[in-house]
């Protein structure tokens, strides 16, 4: 079949977007894996997929699937991508959207100045919702972030936990550039505390309304760019007392900026939407 899709990118994080609402989309696990490879397919960390809404209230149903082939709940970047996508293919005329994705609704809205705002909704903090297994660990505070033990080879590091709809492990690094994402993130991503495996992220805190992040990501790898990834780091940073809102995020693709009045409010995430080229591939 003949599948004409977008590539698009958020801060470097990129993406294949297809429209299945005027066209047939039906791709096995391999299939959406082949289209995502870097060498024999187009290349992408991960799919989107734009489907008619499923339930009232909504204008979109947002599918994402990693490059392993795996769909997953949550994907902040692509978000962004999703409404610069159906506002340039006029799927929507409307600057501000809601979508619905495995985890909830979010709401993209196109700014004038080109960028796009996402409230991505609340993040979910309770260990076992992110999911995260502290059992043997001690308990939880609610009030103020707990950062758990997590035993990596011949070493332990401490990782807060945060869910945005898709599982995070956020710890501080001293260094961002000298952080082991390549030996530690799979480690982290596969360690089984996590049951739905985890994204792994690196904070480093130039100051308390910027950081710099690396996130090794689950079924992607390291990305350029995560934008859940910087929704958690940023609430992981402001419930330990070390970020206040609003915070600059420095990823190696590009800058993205959230904001979150605490727990119980929405995160908002902010940054770039392009698109790169169209294309049709034989799928
Ligand atoms: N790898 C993530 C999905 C993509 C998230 C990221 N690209 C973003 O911008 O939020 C997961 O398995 O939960």
């Amino acid at each position: 079949m003949k599948l004409k899709f977008t590539k698009m990118h958020g801060a470097g994080n990129d993406f294949i977007v297809v429209d299945a609402i005027n066209q047939q989309v039906s791709l096995s696990p391999e299939q959406w894996r082949r289209l995502a490879d870097r060498r024999f397919g187009i290349g992408a960390d991960q799919i989107l997929v734009v489907e008619r809404p499923a339930t009232e209230g909504v204008d979109f149903r947002y599918r994402i699937f990693n490059s392993d082939g795996g769909e997953v709940e949550q994907c902040g970047n692509g978000a962004r991508a999703f409404a610069r996508f159906v506002s340039e293919k006029g799927l929507s005329s409307e600057r501000s959207i809601r979508v619905q994705t495995m985890q909830g609704i979010i709401a993209p809205r196109l700014e004038h100045d080109g960028s796009v705002t996402v409230d991505m909704g609340a993040p979910v903090l309770a260990p076992a919702a992110v999911p995260f297994d502290s059992s043997g660990l001690g308990g939880w505070d609610e009030g103020a972030d707990t950062a758990w033990p997590l035993d990596i080879g011949d070493k332990t590091v401490f990782v807060s936990v945060v869910s945005m709809g898709n599982p995070h492990a956020v710890q501080v690094v001293d260094d961002v550039d000298s952080a082991p994402v390549e030996s530690s993130g799979p480690a982290i991503e596969a360690h089984p505390r996590f049951p739905k495996r985890v994204n792994a992220g690196f904070m480093q805190v130039v100051d308390r309304h910027h950081i710099r992040l690396r996130v090794y990501e689950r079924g992607a790898g390291e990305t350029l760019a995560c934008g859940t990834g910087a929704c958690a780091a940023v609430v992981a940073g402001i419930r330990r007392g070390l970020l206040d809102s609003p915070v600059r995020v420095s990823a190696r693709g590009g800058e993205l900026s959230i904001a979150w009045a605490g727990d119980g409010q929405p995160v908002f995430l902010s940054g770039p939407a392009v698109t790169v080229f169209e294309g049709e591939v034989e799928i």
